[in-house]
């Protein structure tokens, strides 16, 4: 006997003594969050890829493949859901701020950058006792109050920009002065012998290394800079696909549309439909051919160096015995991207290589200071079968591939066709990790609630859709727009690539996007116009500033950036001069 004293009574009394069983310790998974850049649709094996992608094969076989997964049309806006599972314009981020107008710019959810008004995963993971390590492109804001290291990442080494070079520290657009690169919230220079890929995970392993064994997960967010532009590889792997595209776009993206069939990715019967931008393949010449496909062999070997390099970090995960307790998130920002936005062909001419000291060489494409992007028709093949690319609404532009695999996921080697959105990833990361989700304040500041959706439902099978009939997702970038509820898509792309006009169209069956329902279901398409209204209503969607294309507005603000130096020593001189002048005058007159 002896004597106990029970909670609340405030009185020792003998009772027998309670034998403590300590609870089973539960052990969280470690998450590692893989996000490519600008990846097609099906740019990886697991998807039809021809490109030898066997980390990811192997990932897809321990989870689940999704099908109908969407994301933004470009870079920061995807981030920016894909990290708080907020909606991109709630949080701040309508477009990259390099193409936001003045006019827009003038309202405070239009700057592009991470709002305070939420929070992030990594926030909330590192609360909950993980350790949150990030490297890789951020491009979500580079003040220092927006860098990675202030929003909940313990250990970071990052790029800022919308893309840098992969082979040394260099911008890649005249609109940035250096390739602005943090680590650990300061500047950071690259190493010597520098590539992007294989550095990020060099620091990925560095990162996990140095905590291992604390008893406390991880969360890693491997940011790759892979397959933006410029589109770089090592020799090695750019000799494997030599040959390989020798056939045209064309037949690539037939290829691949076939093996997207076959396994299971969309119907049978799916149709495609051809941009205005794939040129006729037959009418190049040979010289012309046998450079676009070495252009895309460079991006097959951008692709498979990816790959490659996340084998390391799997293999270091399993050598190291923490592969079994790790569930990996394989996506893209966005769909495929055609060398540059809106308008292809002005961006070499504009304010490509030549001006930036690159190269185009066909010898040394791909390799250090070399100048890369595939053409048009090879970005339709990326995305194929799906209709258009980057920066448009078309599912090209928006329909990726997402894996999430590990060996303590109860399904493997399953595929779901269930629509999914960007913002859900931070909900299902959050589910799978155990954390709960903020509600309307964090760390004493009001924040947005997640509207995203956890997905792991799907992944343990209890259900097949995280998304009902009357569940609609909006989303909107520079007026090209759209509405998915249920199979149903409504969308519109603006010119030059789209007509501005609203078109309906059954995902499910027909992902290409070919068989406009708009006449045939007027009930169904006036009901999601109403239905987007209200989307853009509740996410200050603004109207576009009269004239404004993506591609204008880029150079407009590129030569701003540029040219600032010059306009303000222009407006001081004309200051300083100004009272001598008028003085000069007075004397004339008098
Ligand atoms: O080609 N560009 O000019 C270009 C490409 C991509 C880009 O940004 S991203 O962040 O959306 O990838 C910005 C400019």
């Amino acid at each position: 006997m002896c004597s106990l004293l029970v909670a609340g009574s405030g009185v020792a009394q003998d009772v027998e003594p309670i034998v403590e069983i300590p609870p089973e310790p539960v052990t969280r998974p470690n998450i590692v969050f893989i996000l490519a850049d600008d990846l097609g649709y099906t740019d990886i094996a697991p998807y039809g890829s021809e490109v030898n992608t066997p980390t990811l094969s192997a990932l897809a076989e321990q989870g689940v493949r999704f099908s109908n997964y969407h994301t933004a049309a470009n870079c920061a806006p995807a981030r920016a859901m894909l990290l708080t599972g907020v909606g991109n314009h709630l949080a701040g981020v309508p477009n990259i701020p390099e193409m936001l107008a003045p006019e827009q710019r003038t309202h405070a959810h239009y700057q592009g950058v991470l709002g305070d008004n939420v929070v992030t995963v990594a926030n909330l993971l590192e609360g909950a006792g993980y350790h949150t390590y990030m490297a890789g492109k951020w491009h979500l804001g580079s003040t220092p109050n927006k860098l990675p290291s202030r929003r909940g990442f313990q250990r970071t080494v990052a790029m800022m920009d919308s893309g840098a070079d992969n082979w040394e520290q260099r911008p890649y657009l005249p609109i940035y002065d250096q390739a602005n690169w943090f680590a650990d919230g300061e500047r950071f220079t690259l190493p010597e012998d520098f590539y992007s890929s294989r550095f990020l995970i060099d620091k990925t392993i560095e990162f996990i290394d140095s905590n291992i064994g604390n008893g406390q997960p991880f969360f890693a967010y491997v940011s790759f800079m892979a397959v933006h532009i410029p589109v770089q590889a090592p020799q090695s792997f750019i000799d494997r696909y030599m040959g390989v595209y020798d056939a045209g776009w064309d037949v690539l993206r037939e290829q691949r549309l076939q093996r997207a069939v076959e396994s299971g990715l969309v119907p049978a019967d799916t149709a495609m439909t051809r941009v205005s931008t794939t040129g006729d393949w037959d009418a190049l010449d040979d010289d012309r051919k046998r450079y676009e496909a070495k252009r895309m062999a460079v991006y097959g070997a951008m692709i498979e160096a990816m790959d490659f390099h996340i084998g390391r970090l799997v293999e270091y995960l399993k050598s190291s015995g923490q592969y079994d307790n790790t569930i990996f998130v394989f996506t893209s920002d966005n769909g495929s991207e055609a060398s540059g936005p809106a308008d292809p062909e002005a961006f070499p001419a504009r304010l490509g290589p030549a001006g930036q000291g690159y190269h185009t060489d066909y010898e040394r494409l791909g390799l250090q200071g070399s100048y890369n992007s595939i053409s048009p028709g090879f970005a339709s093949a990326s995305a194929s079968p799906l209709s258009f690319y980057k920066f448009y609404t078309g599912e090209g532009g928006m329909r990726v591939p997402l894996i999430i695999a590990g060996e303590g996921l109860p399904r493997k080697q399953v595929s779901t066709p269930a629509f999914a959105w960007a913002t859900d990833i931070t909900p299902t990361i959050l589910a799978l990790a155990g954390v709960e989700a903020p509600g309307a304040r964090y760390a004493g500041r009001p924040v947005l609630p997640m509207s995203g959706r956890d997905l792991s439902p799907l992944l343990s099978g209890n259900a097949d859709r995280v998304y009902g009939e009357e569940d609609a997702v909006g989303y909107e970038l520079t007026g090209h727009a759209v509405l998915f509820q249920g199979d149903y898509k409504l969308v519109v792309n603006q010119p030059p690539l789209g007509d501005g006009q609203w078109r309906l169209y059954n995902i499910a069956r027909d992902p290409g996007e070919v068989v406009d329902l708009a006449s045939g279901q007027p009930v169904i398409f006036q009901r999601m116009l109403a239905r987007y209204q209200l989307y853009a209503r509740d996410n200050g969607v603004l109207p576009l500033p009269a004239g404004y294309t993506q591609m204008r507005q880029l150079v407009t603000n590129a030569l701003h950036q540029q040219y600032r130096e010059v306009i303000l020593l222009f407006l001081l001189t004309l200051l300083v001069l100004m009272p001598f002048y008028v003085a000069y005058r007075m004397k004339r007159k008098r």
